[in-house]
């Protein structure tokens, strides 16, 4: 079985310090995983791995078939969308939607060329995915913050990725912004042809039924990994965060309270 991911006993020493420990994790196509850490658990020092944006100094890492230290990495970067809050400080503030949707098709901040219709007509079908094309012709700056993820990540999916990763993308969204950001990210996952997601959070209040696999980091290392269902659960989790809590899971979604 060929994984789009495949991580094998990754390790990442930096200084002194071993900020990944022996990582392994199988990603398949069209599975979507969230990926629950609290802060500074390696979240990101992980998907730094997975972009090639470092190098493990253990373990070897292969995405997309591609074994990192024999590939081409920018390359392979095309095939990988990271809609993250560090890119939404990049954007140019007032660039018309649509043009920061174009620029994904070749990953830069701004459009440098001359935009054909084609890359129009895709720009606002994938706007259409995200459920945001009513914010055509609106300059980013003027779109709230819930708008704005939906326009990144509609301009992450102009480039075509297999694998879209998600980095904590309700951040800063009140509980309807959420909601409705939550609900197109459901309709994106569950579209023929589209991305394998990976939705990085802090919050399992987030993760969906889409979200069918889970990964838990801490400190590093994988706590656990599995199916969603599996984890999220009292006992699971009081013992990953090293403490009580109590899990209640409605209509498909977890919420969870310290006790
Ligand atoms: N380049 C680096 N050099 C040294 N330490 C680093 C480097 N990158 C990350 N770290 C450290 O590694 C640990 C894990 O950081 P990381 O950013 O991967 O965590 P995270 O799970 O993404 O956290 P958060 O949820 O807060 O974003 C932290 O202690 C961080 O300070």
């Amino acid at each position: 079985m060929e994984y789009i991911i495949d991580l094998e006993n990754v390790t990442w020493e930096r200084g002194n310090r071993t900020l990944l420990k022996n990582v392994d994790w199988q990603v398949k196509k069209g599975e979507h995983w969230a990926l629950l850490g609290l802060n500074g658990s390696g979240k990101t020092s992980l998907l730094n791995i997975i972009n090639g944006y470092e190098w493990p100094t253990i373990g070897t890492v292969h995405v997309l078939g591609n074994r990192f230290g024999a590939t081409n990495v920018p390359e392979l970067r095309k095939s990988i969308g990271w809609v993250s809050s560090s890119l939404q400080e990049k954007i140019y503030k007032t660039d018309l939607t649509q043009a920061v949707v174009i620029s994904g098709k070749h990953a830069s901040i701004g459009l440098y060329e001359s935009v054909s219709k084609e890359d129009l007509t895709r720009a606002l079908e994938m706007m259409e995915i995200m459920g945001c094309q009513y914010l055509v012709n609106r300059v980013y700056d003027t779109c709230s913050q819930g708008e704005k993820q939906k326009i990144l990540i509609a301009r992450a999916l102009m480039a075509n990725p297999q694998i879209l990763i998600l980095d904590e993308p309700c951040n800063g969204l009140d509980i309807f912004s959420r909601e409705k950001l939550l609900n197109s990210i459901n309709d994106l996952a569950c579209l023929s042809g589209g991305p394998t997601l990976i939705y990085v959070t802090h919050h399992i209040e987030e993760i969906s039924q889409v979200f069918q696999k889970m990964l838990l980091l801490r400190r590093g290392e994988v706590y656990t990994s599995g199916r969603t269902i599996d984890v999220l659960n009292e006992e699971a989790l009081s013992s990953f965060f090293e403490y009580p809590v109590s899990v209640e899971q409605r209509d498909e979604r977890y919420s969870i309270q310290l006790k």
